[in-house]
């Protein structure tokens, strides 16, 4: 019996087999697939052998068992699952916690006790990256009551065809011999504050287009960067072309089917907040959508795991540590170099470069490195003409050629 799961140190796999049988125990009559963060498992439990962690009074034994379970067993679950999934996460480098930690709920006894009574963890966020995942998990709980995903699935099946993201990339590609553009309405970011005062997001993403960029990546986040699904709705509507990918930190399903009714044609997944069996997901939950998916990348460690999950078409290399704002592109042809780089061909991956793209000779630098599109924003967005912006960022005008 595992009735201690062994704390798992960063780096080491834990079974998920194992995660499995113990989610398996401690939640006893409760579907997997409401519990994980909304995350849709294979997984569906239905036994009830009695839990090896949890204390239950002989009452609420009974209520389970008809199928009513208590809130407190229910807070006590969820808050359990939650920490299996840090385990998860922790079992494959993720640094990143997805929500802060919480204390056990009154009542709670288990395998956690041993490692809530042995360390003191941070509960203020470790960098802005986790800040922001606390912060969305929040808010998309919110969005979620507002916008139940069973209307968004049948706001889906009446929506509009998506245009093809990973054709449109590869296309400008072949017609300029430069790296396929996906230029950034950005108004403002963590890193850089405010970008542009005088921001319409029409405008830009029109100007954008007329420059010669293949597609658009269209922040949505309110809160750190000053976008939101409005714009990336107006953009659509106003007969913007050119594909476009909603700029958003995923952490749940929902957000997915959101970003759909509200005219993404692509989704960015960032490797660094989700675990691979959530890619894996994600990835084909957007396929079935159809969404283009960018899975983004810091780190080769992150591009090791992503390599390892199948379906995967457009790899972005981001060159900001999102730990300290430091930018260097320099990043992008390390993690093209050796074994990856070989792996990336090989499977005919659009690798993407992105953030701290400046000049001409920084695209000539990442296209050596082997990537076949860059993403770019603030060089961009900054300019009083962004349409100039983009011939200057090339070194000539790419929307002629
Ligand atoms: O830009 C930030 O400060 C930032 C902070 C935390 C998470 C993500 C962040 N940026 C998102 C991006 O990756 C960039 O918007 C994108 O790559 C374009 O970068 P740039 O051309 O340097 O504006």
């Amino acid at each position: 019996m595992d009735a201690l799961v062994p704390v798992q140190s960063a780096g080491q796999r834990l079974p998920v087999r194992l995660v499995s049988a113990s989610l398996h125990r401690c939640i006893g009559s409760v579907s997997i697939r409401r519990l994980v963060s909304g995350f849709a498992m294979d997984t569906r439990i239905s036994s009830r052998a009695p839990s090896q962690f949890t204390i239950r009074s002989q009452q609420s034994d009974l209520k389970e068992s008809l199928g009513v379970a208590t809130s407190s067993d229910l807070r006590i679950k969820e808050w359990e699952v939650d920490m299996y999934q840090n385990e998860l996460a922790i079992s494959q480098g993720i640094r990143i916690r997805r929500k802060p930690p919480s204390k056990a709920p009154l009542g709670y006894s288990g395998p956690f006790e041993l490692r809530l009574l042995n360390g003191q963890v941070a509960d203020s966020p470790s960098n802005i990256l986790e800040e922001i995942t606390w912060f969305k998990d929040q808010e998309v709980s919110r969005m979620k009551e507002l916008n139940p995903i069973e209307a968004l699935k049948k706001a889906v099946e009446n929506a509009p065809p998506t245009k093809d993201f990973v054709g449109a990339l590869r296309t400008a590609h072949q017609r300029t011999g430069f790296p396929g553009l996906i230029a950034e309405v950005k108004k403002a970011s963590p890193s850089r504050g405010i970008l542009k005062e005088n921001f319409d997001p029409v405008e830009i993403a029109q100007a954008y287009e007329r420059g010669g960029a293949a597609c658009l990546s269209v922040l949505t986040d309110q809160k750190y960067f000053k976008g939101g699904f409005e714009k990336l709705e107006a953009i659509r509507s106003a007969g913007v072309k050119c594909p476009l990918l909603c700029k958003e930190f995923v952490v749940d399903p929902w957000q997915i089917y959101y970003a759909r009714t509200k005219g993404a044609d692509a989704v960015l997944l960032i490797a660094a907040i989700l675990t691979d069996l959530e890619i894996t997901y994600l990835l084909k939950l957007s396929k079935k959508l159809g969404l283009a998916a960018l899975v983004e990348v810091h780190d080769e460690r992150e591009m090791g795991r992503v390599l390892g999950i199948e379906g995967i078409e457009l790899v972005g290399i981001n060159n900001r540590s999102l730990e300290t704002f430091k930018v260097d592109i320099s990043n992008t042809k390390k993690l093209l170099e050796g074994e990856h780089g070989r792996q990336i061909r090989e499977k005919d991956m659009i690798v993407v470069g992105e953030s701290g793209l400046f000049t001409p000779d920084d695209i000539a630098y990442v296209q050596a490195a082997g990537v076949k599109a860059v993403l770019v924003g603030e060089s961009i967005v900054k300019q009083n003409d962004p349409e100039k912006g983009i011939a200057g960022l090339f070194g000539k005008n790419i929307s002629q050629t």
